[in-house]
């Protein structure tokens, strides 16, 4: 039994659940009602919901509405990204009810407020850690935000329980997930790591599955699911063993 929780992707961009390549703004495929595909999911077993308002994170305007809706629908835990950077934005997020939320630009951009924001909220929060090579990248992925081993070693000095660790260069690409950083954050950090970006095939959740000695904690699931590369069901059966 690995224990490897599976998070699949709900990502939201004008109102539509969507699929990126590399989280680029303009390379949407479309896969119709986020309500829709979360239920699917929840229906076919899942425990979480990864759930991103792409429209907060690239700063096109926001899904709030549509994304507490989603949240105030489901019964499994919900982790809730994009856009969230400052105390609205985040008093708004946790107000939906779901489990935790990912903080990416803010970690960045705003050090001080994040850190105020892991003291009050504690295991309520995670980091996106969102890098091409060791560079971290902010503002919906668009520009670079420092490097990642001295980030990550100063909000783990500041107690950040959790890390959601996208290599973008695998992301919504069908690729297979970076293993060599996710192993490489997990030596780095003794924080729970969430993987996520570019797992293509059940040997891949294999693989993932096979860091949870090393601190891999979940797998988030986006383009694969949606190509029907496998079902939900098959993927939650390749981890249970
Ligand atoms: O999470 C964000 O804030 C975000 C911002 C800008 C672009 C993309 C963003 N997230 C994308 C995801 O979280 C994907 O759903 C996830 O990495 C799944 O990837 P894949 O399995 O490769 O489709």
């Amino acid at each position: 039994m690995s224990n490897l929780e599976l998070l699949p992707a709900v990502d939201v961009r004008d109102g539509q659940a969507v699929r990126l390549v590399h989280g680029e703004s303009g390379s949407e495929t479309s896969y119709g009602d986020p309500l829709a595909a979360a239920l699917a999911w929840q229906q076919a077993g899942a425990e979480w919901l990864h759930l991103v308002d792409l429209d907060a994170a690239f700063g096109t305007g926001d899904n709030r509405e549509q994304i507490a809706e989603v949240v105030r629908s489901m019964d499994i835990r919900v982790e809730l990204s994009g856009g969230i950077r400052d105390d609205a934005s985040l008093a708004a997020a946790l107000a939906t009810g779901c489990t935790r939320v990912n903080l990416g630009t803010a970690a960045l951009e705003s050090p001080q407020w994040v850190a105020k924001a892991i003291a009050e909220h504690g295991d309520r929060i995670a980091v996106g850690l969102d890098v091409r090579g060791t560079t971290l990248r902010g503002r919906g992925w668009t520009r670079d935000g420092g490097d990642l081993y001295e980030t990550l070693a100063r909000l783990d000095s500041e107690g950040c329980a959790r890390y959601v660790v996208t290599d973008i260069a695998k992301d919504g690409t069908l690729q297979g997930p970076n293993l060599e950083l996710l192993r490489n954050v997990c030596a780095a950090t003794d924080a729970p790591v969430v993987a996520s970006g570019g797992v293509s095939s059940l040997d891949d959740l294999r693989a993932i599955a096979a860091l949870v000695p090393e601190g891999v904690e979940g797998a988030i699931v986006g383009k694969a699911l949606y190509a029907k590369a496998f079902t939900l069901e098959e993927a939650l059966e390749a981890v249970s063993r």
